[in-house]
């Protein structure tokens, strides 16, 4: 059974590496995962990238990989040098691509004698609503468009996916218990300023069924990041409990 801190994955967002690192030693032994996004990973060194592992703590590196089969399972490969645990690429790159993000882990593993970085993949970002989504043309639903893509993930032998609360539990249903939802757009309390759109609280994400809450502003952007960290922790313990 995983531990307390293996559900939390705490997003570095908005702000460089030095900051990055300093919140890593002073959560200590708190946090487990950590992720680094987009505006960070364009940041850092190799050397900064590779102290995630040296400190002991478990790294997703989400760069979204979203391009043609070829480019995203070298890409894969290149991106395993820092050892992450978890590596994201787009779903609706689709099966083909799905399949060489997994092939590009499976490589690096099998070259490098050790095992490969679980890839996960962005269904329908978080930050988009019915209106956005039909706005670019989609004519299914959210949950639609998301539980496809989670069987295309599936047979590509993609680890898992990123999705909302709101899709989670029917993920759970269709992919079965070792499939991995991680979840974004955790909010404490209702956040109207918030650029997400599809949010809920740890308990309902859990209770949805995701493996991971992914939690970045609700934390970094606190006037304690321990405090909110401690908060979300007994959230999950509470609902671990509960059982
Ligand atoms: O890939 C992700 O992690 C991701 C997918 C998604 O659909 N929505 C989403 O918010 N995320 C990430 O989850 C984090 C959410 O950050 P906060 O909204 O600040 O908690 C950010 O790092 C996003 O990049």
């Amino acid at each position: 059974m995983k531990k307390v801190n293996e559900h939390l994955i705490v997003a570095l967002d908005g702000m460089n590496s030095k900051q990055a690192l300093a919140i890593v030693d002073e959560l200590g032994d708190a946090v487990q995962y950590y992720k680094v996004g987009m505006d960070l990973f364009y940041k850092m060194d190799n050397g900064e990238l590779l102290a995630f592992v040296e400190k002991g703590k478990r790294l997703f590196i989400d760069l979204k990989l979203h391009d043609i089969p070829s480019m995203v399972q070298s890409s894969i490969k290149s991106l395993c040098q820092f050892q992450p645990e978890f590596l994201s690429v787009h779903a609706s790159g689709g099966l083909k691509m799905l399949k060489a993000a997994v092939k590009g882990a499976e490589e690096w593993a099998r070259e490098n004698h050790t095992a490969r970085p679980k890839i996960i993949a962005i269904t329908v970002l978080t930050s988009l609503s019915e209106q956005d989504w039909a706005d670019v043309g989609a004519e299914n639903s959210i949950r639609e468009a998301v539980l496809r893509m989670s069987l295309v993930c599936k047979e590509a032998g993609v680890d898992g996916v990123i999705a909302s609360p709101q899709e989670s539990s029917s993920i759970r249903a269709l992919c079965g218990p070792d499939f991995i939802i991680a979840t974004p757009g955790i909010r404490l309390m209702p956040d109207p300023n918030s650029d997400q759109a599809r949010t809920a609280t740890p308990v309902q994400a859990l209770s949805g069924g995701t493996d991971y809450i992914v939690v970045g502003r609700p934390i970094l952007h606190a006037a304690s990041h321990g405090e909110v960290v401690k908060a979300i922790l007994e959230n999950i313990s509470q609902f671990i409990q509960k059982g």
